[in-house]
């Protein structure tokens, strides 16, 4: 029988299997009903495990493009920037838009009012929002950014490499936002591929019971992958007959019974450790167990995919449904966008999206609901927010200009509405609004909560950004309340430990530099930028040697920016040994033709804090504004005698072209540019405490303007830096990183004594818990011998899966400074023969001793 996966209704039926009534309402609310046929849905995995190539293939086969896109020609729709294309590799998560399955005439993309459904989730049409997301580690963040507007992610791991170092590395990271996961286990065409083994691994590496759902169908038992075997359905799919993979042969079991014996019988061994493993975790199985006379395989397919779908939804996540297939041989993708619009939920069945206002954290709808306006973040104002989104990526659109990716998570955002941006305190117009689909943008009029869309025309918003619109919002005014401090999970950068140098190729060039630096950093705000005075050259910085390549061939070859750009270098630090007393500094000159005058008092010291945590603004007192960087740095502000809270007697303190907020921003901009160049090396200073005063009677002239009062700030702090490194030189700092190895058994020791003696590393755990996962206690610990798979072709005995599985499973975990990483993976594979692989993050920064900091110190000047 050939099924053309449109007409879907009737498969269940088809199929023997019973049909269930979900929804039987006459009164349906279409805005729900459009909600409940919605999925945010990410695609994550290491690098190369084939995101792109399935990507392609949903696509293709919902009708959305016309041929197949190939990632090695470089012909695919998600991977569209030309740095992409040329390394086949995803840089930039896209995110697109289609329908699964494919919307037929016969069925309305709108709701009816009146909605009564049946059978699966995946016989009525959905929309699905997909992300596609980079695997790279140097993309990390990019990974966390696309994973808050997530409601669930498909983990497609190489069935030959089995669970990979970044993939369990971002797992982890989505089971940190509760993502619910579907697994699928790609590229078990190629020679060598192991599902069992890669099942196995993944009970091990990631830590959930494996629920097969599908096996692996091999010609004769063994060698090329024909199809699967359905365990869920209790049938086997077989891909032939149509080159693009759109014809599909199903047999049911009885019919495999008689040909492929051997199969048959594997898939109802699968079938009774699906229905075991649900057993433990939903006791709706187990009534449904009984019901059935503890007949595993007599249990409807449609309750076994009920039963996955609860425990997919539990926030315990301790179940992984496992798909398998081959997306280059185009086998597996349509049962896989079944899997996915079945299993994973729809934008109302995930939590509420967590907030902070003023430093206080809560929910969205502990801010907006009435009822609940005893909680410590009720504010009256709320009633009046018409809308709340996040801006959760910026593209530059050779064609389209600047596209903002939204995702919508309250009201509603609609075309023309004023936005107001509560991370920049501006606010913009959002002329035009689209969906994109794979090729295609078409405009809407609104985005509704739950929703991802594209705004077009925005001057200002960032990647990152919380957008809100309110009722009777006015262009130059702040929203009330304490809602233009409304922030919508915000996730904290890490610092940069790579930098290199951007000169305009001329000065008539510097104009055009800038404008695409300044795009750049809307896009990225893991990229900093930083200028140094002394050189007059720009530093960009990112998270490592990829993320600069990629930003530098963006700025030359996409936005033809015409500069020169260095070496991609280390980014050290520098920090203080000592203190200095506060000095006072009067700035006077003339700016732009006008005199200008102001003036501030300001002191340095060593600072306890450390590299790496989330810059915060603190309101300690009415009189005091603290503003604390990830570098550790803390710029302590006190204004005796100008509140915050209460500007009514600055009026007579402060001229009147100026303001508090305006003159604290202004020293804030002036104190982070000193602190950007260090006076020993000119690194960034860290873990430095900069204490400022601002006496309004003595510093604030008629002549004070923000430009000179930034001017003032910066000059009096490096006047301190300098003061306080000639009395006890500064000491660097260099990033030292925590580094996961996986490695064989037999490449241990090697392994080991590299980090330890020709590294420089500290070795920290062998096989323990490492820093990517929670509390070692919240992990599942899963022995693989009690996990369920059928066995790989050219397996030998029943054992040995379980053997070769803790053979590869030997993990170390060091911390290593990052300057002996440089080039360690192709150090690693010549140790291991090929198969080590390792993740990194950055652990902090590490005073250097001094025969350490002269060595990277001669290394730099030879350099
Ligand atoms: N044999 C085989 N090769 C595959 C399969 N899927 C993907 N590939 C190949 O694997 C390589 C990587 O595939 P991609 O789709 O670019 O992988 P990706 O995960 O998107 O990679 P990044 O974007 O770099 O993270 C390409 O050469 C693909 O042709 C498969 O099912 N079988």
């Amino acid at each position: 029988m050939r099924l053309g996966w449109v007409w879907r209704t009737s498969r269940a039926v088809r199929h023997n299997v019973t049909v269930h009534r979900r929804l039987l309402s006459s009164q349906v609310n279409p805005q729900q009903v459009q909600l409940s046929r919605t999925r945010n849905i990410g695609i994550i995995a290491h690098i190369d495990a084939g995101k792109t190539t399935t990507t392609e293939r949903m696509l293709y086969y919902s009708g959305y493009t016309r041929r197949i896109g190939d990632v090695d020609e470089g012909s695919t729709v998600t991977d569209f920037l030309p740095a992409e294309r040329a390394r086949g590799i995803t840089i930039q998560s896209a995110a697109i838009t289609f329908h699964w399955p494919p919307v037929s005439p016969q069925q309305p993309t709108t709701p009816s009012q009146t909605l009564t459904l049946s059978a699966p989730w995946s016989s009525t049409s959905h929309k699905i929002n997909l992300i596609d997301t980079p695997g790279h580690a140097d993309f990390t963040f990019e990974v966390l950014r696309s994973l808050r507007v997530l409601d669930g992610a498909v983990c497609i791991l190489d069935g030959v490499a089995g669970v990979e170092a970044q993939t369990e590395k971002v797992w982890l990271q989505a089971g940190q936002y509760k993502i619910p996961r579907i697994v699928f286990v790609n590229k078990l065409d190629r020679v060598g591929a192991a599902f069992s083994r890669t099942v196995k691994e993944i009970g091990v590496r990631l830590h959930g019971w494996p629920a097969v759902c599908q096996i692996p169908w091999w010609r004769g038992g063994k060698g090329d992958l024909v199809g699967v075997g359905d365990v869920i359905n209790l049938r086997g799919m077989l891909w032939q007959g149509a080159q693009d993979g759109s014809q599909i042969q199903a047999y049911g079991i009885q019919e495999l019974e008689s040909n492929h014996q051997e199969f048959a019988s594997e898939i109802k061994r699968a079938r009774v450790a699906l229905v075991e493993i649900l057993s433990e975790h939903d006791d709706a199985m187990v009534e449904s167990f009984l019901e059935h006379d503890e007949d595993h395989l007599a249990i409807p397919g449609i309750q076994v995919l009920e039963s996955l779908r609860r425990v997919v939804l539990q926030p315990s996540q301790s179940i992984i449904p496992v798909f398998c297939g081959a997306s280059f041989r185009n086998v597996g993708v349509q049962p896989l966008l079944d899997a996915v619009v079945d299993l994973l939920p729809s934008p109302l069945e995930r939590p509420d999206p967590e907030i902070s206002v003023d430093n206080r954290t809560g929910t969205l709808s502990q801010l907006v609901d009435a009822k609940a306006a005893k909680t410590a973040l009720a504010i009256p104002e709320a009633r009046n927010l018409v809308a709340c989104a996040l801006a959760f990526k910026v593209v530059s659109d050779p064609k389209r200009g600047v596209l903002v990716y939204v995702r919508c998570y309250h009201g509603s955002i609609e075309k023309g509405a004023m936005l107001y941006n509560t991370s920049l305190k501006s606010a913009e117009r959002a002329p035009r609004l689209f969906t994109m689909y794979a090729n295609d943008a078409v405009e809407v009029d609104s985005i509704p909560a739950g929703q991802i869309g594209v705004i077009t025309g925005l001057k200002q918003a960032r990647t990152g950004d919380t957008l809100i619109v309110y009722r009777g919002m006015n262009m130059k005014a702040q929203p009330p309340g304490g809602l233009s401090e409304l922030q919508l999970r915000p996730i904290a950068v890490p610092p940069p430990v790579f930098f290199t140098s951007i000169e305009p190729q001329s000065l008539a060039e510097q104009k055009q530099v800038q404008e695409a630096l300044a795009i750049l950093l809307r896009e990225d705000p893991s990229l900093q930028l930083s200028v140094d005075e002394e050189s007059g050259q720009t530093h960009l910085a990112g998270m490592g040697d990829l993320h600069l390549e990629i930003a530098r061939d963006r700025l030359l070859g996409d936005f033809k920016a015409k500069a020169r750009i260095g070496k991609i270098e280390i980014g050290y630090r520098e920090t203080l040994t000592t203190s200095t007393s506060p000095i006072t500094h009067i700035l006077e000159k003339t700016i732009a033709g006008k005199p200008a005058k102001a003036g501030i008092i300001a002191s340095v010291s060593p600072s306890e804090q450390s590299i790496g945590v989330a810059p915060t603004e603190d309101n300690d007192d009415q009189y005091t504004t603290t503003y604390r960087s990830e570098d550790g740095n803390s710029i302590c502000i006190s204004h005796p005698g100008l509140s915050k809270h209460d500007s009514s007697g600055h009026k007579s303190q402060i001229p009147p072209h100026l303001s508090l907020p305006g003159l604290l921003a202004s020293i804030h901009a002036g104190v982070s540019a000193a602190l950007a160049r260090g006076p020993l090396n000119g690194f960034a200073m860290a873990s430095t405490q900069v204490d400022l005063t601002l006496d309004a009677a003595t510093q604030l002239f008629t002549e004070t303007t923000s430009s000179a009062m930034s001017m003032a700030a910066r000059s009096a702090v490096a006047k301190c830096l300098r003061q306080a490194c000639d009395n006890s030189p500064n000491t660097l700092m260099e990033p030292v990183m925590r580094v996961t190895v996986f490695v064989n058994e037999s490449s241990l020791g090697s392994v080991v004594q590299d980090l330890s003696s020709s590294r420089g590393g500290q070795v920290l755990s062998l096989d323990g818990s490492d820093d990517l996962t929670a509390a070692d206690d919240e992990v599942l610990r899963i022995n693989p011998a009690q996990i369920y798979a059928p066995p790989d072709p050219f397996q030998s005995g029943s054992g040995s899966v379980d053997s070769d599985l803790s053979d590869s499973q030997r993990q170390i975990v060091a911390r290593v400074p990052l300057k002996e990483m440089v080039g360690y993976l192709n150090h690693l594979r010549a140790l291991t023969g090929g198969r080590g692989t390792f993740v990194m993050s950055v652990d902090g920064f590490e005073k250097m001793g001094s025969q350490r900091q002269k060595e990277v110190m001669d290394a730099m000047r030879d350099f």
